[in-house]
């Protein structure tokens, strides 16, 4: 199977090298070009432009940053838009929200092209080891024909309906994460304040009804202040922004959500945008508590 790959970031590059080693023919670009050179080392071809990619390919994934990003390669010059037509699809698997989603789509079937969108449970290991789990919704034929690389990239894959279920059930999930990240940073910093052994905590964590995988993974870490990103810090606040409009629209209270966002944007104020979501566990520790 032959696919185009947009967007060679922490994920794109992990998915794109899965797919080459899987057997899939796959053509790459990258807004900074120079990205594409490693994964044509493990056997990519290079699209100058998404145009370029898109016209050689029958179907195209992408994997960007933000819906402005997600945007723009569609609709900007040489974009995805230029050479999408009937048989081709494009499939989205970048976090945004249901109206970037939508307004993609129906860019894209404006054209005769189908759309499927899907984001991804699932960090930066799980990309490299094709254990996401995939969220997707759109055109159904799409899904399925699509579904042997989404096997290689995941280890589940959902359909769920209509295009912006995808994008509403990924920022649901996120929106969890980015605020149990905040209660366990926050636990952390007390634990240690308090005179308690943090690594102890952690134990204590993982024996009882709220262990799970983020703590066992990130906790270590953080005791480390390593902040090696997986999961950039921006990226997580961009989802508990698109998160808490999703409350808005639907007049869901979530005093959790809102606070925990306003760590993460304390925390991107600090500089630490582009680290590991877990240093917003440094805004408790830029707190003066001399007192
Ligand atoms: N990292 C993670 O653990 C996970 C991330 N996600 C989501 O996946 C997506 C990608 O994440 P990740 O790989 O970590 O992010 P990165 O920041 O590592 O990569 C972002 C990618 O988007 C590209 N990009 C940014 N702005 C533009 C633009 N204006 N035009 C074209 N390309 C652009 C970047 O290109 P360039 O190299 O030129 O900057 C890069 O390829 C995000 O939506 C994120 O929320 C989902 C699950 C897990
Ligand atoms: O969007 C990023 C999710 C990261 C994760 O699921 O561990």
């Amino acid at each position: 199977m032959e696919v185009g790959f947009l967007g060679l970031g922490i994920m794109g590059k992990a998915m794109s090298i899965n797919l080459l080693r899987r057997g899939f023919k796959v053509t790459v670009w990258n807004r900074t070009l120079s990205k594409c050179d490693e994964l044509v080392e493990h056997g990519a071809s290079i699209g100058e432009t998404p145009a370029a990619v898109v016209k050689k390919c029958k179907y195209t994934i992408a994997m960007l940053s933000d819906p402005s990003a997600a945007q723009s390669v569609v609709f900007d010059k040489d974009g995805v838009l230029e050479q999408i037509s009937t048989g081709k699809g494009y499939i989205d698997m970048s976090t945004v929200d249901a109206e970037t989603s939508l307004k993609i789509s129906e860019a894209i079937k404006a054209k005769g092209g189908d759309f499927l969108e899907a984001p991804v449970s699932g960090s930066k290991k799980p990309a490299e080891d094709g254990q996401l789990v995939i969220l997707a919704a759109g055109d159904k034929a799409l899904y399925e024909e699509i579904l042997p690389a989404f096997d290689v990239l995941g280890k589940k894959s959902f359909y769920l309906g209509e295009v912006g279920n995808g994008a509403k059930m990924k920022l649901v999930v996120n929106m969890i994460m980015g605020s149990m990240m905040n209660a366990f940073s926050e636990g952390l910093t007390l634990a240690e304040r308090s005179g308690l052994d943090p690594g102890t905590l952690l134990d204590v964590l993982d024996l009882g009804a709220i262990s799970n995988g983020m703590f066992k993974l990130k906790g270590p870490t953080m005791l480390k202040n390593n902040y090696s990103p997986a999961f950039p810090l921006k990226h997580q606040q961009k989802d508990m922004r698109l998160a808490l409009a999703l409350g808005d629209e639907n007049a869901v209270p979530m005093p959790v959500a809102a606070a925990a966002n306003e760590a993460f944007k304390k925390a991107r104020s600090l500089g630490l945008g582009d680290l590991d979501f877990s240093a917003v566990h440094e805004t408790l520790k830029a707190l003066d508590h001399s007192t």
